[in-house]
């Protein structure tokens, strides 16, 4: 398994190790011992399954807030997604800042998206599937979003006309989100 770090302090894109063989391929989403040896060490409670049927689907950018705040650990079952990450830490020197990265059934990356950051993917081929696992339970009302195109942010998004669910098409901008992690 690799771990390469990002320019955002704690936002990591994990490479599993992969057993290929005759039949196919063996790969481990997630251990807990072995994830432990590079220190990531959520207890995560949830695991999610979307599946987004056309190209060009974005969802996000949304994060809860605390007392529910969640870490992600995103990966693609079916597809491909071009997901992005924001800081959206008050204190952090890189508030504000994104990275964006592919992940795909076939590379098999997984990111991780700690606590203090704003999620979204756009899927760049149809019937994209993402897994993902959260250590906080869903809480609608501590649910909260970002406006995707935030002129502050400047996502490079893979397209300018996406398809959105009517709640992503509302959310404020990064300079008039509720944003609590205490
Ligand atoms: C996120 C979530 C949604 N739902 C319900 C609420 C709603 O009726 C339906 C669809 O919810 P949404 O429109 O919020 O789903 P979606 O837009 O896919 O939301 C997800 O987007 C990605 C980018 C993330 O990072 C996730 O944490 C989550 O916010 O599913 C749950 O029951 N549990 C959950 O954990």
């Amino acid at each position: 398994m690799n771990v390469i770090d990002t320019k955002l302090q704690g936002v990591r894109i994990i490479e599993p190790a992969l057993h290929v063989d005759h039949r196919g391929f063996f790969l481990e989403i997630y251990n807990t011992k072995i994830y432990r040896t590079y220190n990531i060490e959520y207890q995560f409670v949830q695991d999610n399954h979307s599946l987004s049927k056309e190209q060009g689907v974005i969802r996000g950018l949304h994060y809860q807030v605390s007392p529910h705040s969640q870490a992600k650990l995103i990966y693609v079952l079916a597809g491909s997604i071009y997901d992005v990450v924001v800081d959206i830490r008050r204190n952090s020197q890189t508030f504000g800042h994104w990275i964006g990265v592919h992940l795909s059934a076939e590379n098999k990356r997984q990111l991780l998206v700690p606590h203090g950051f704003a999620h979204g993917f756009c899927t760049t081929e149809p019937n994209t599937e993402v897994l993902y696992k959260v250590d906080k339970l869903y809480s609608p009302e501590h649910d909260r979003g970002i406006l995707w195109n935030d002129p502050a942010l400047g996502i490079d998004w893979p397209t300018d006309q996406p398809i959105l669910s009517d709640k992503d098409t509302k959310h404020p901008l990064l300079r008039d989100a509720d944003i609590n992690f205490e």
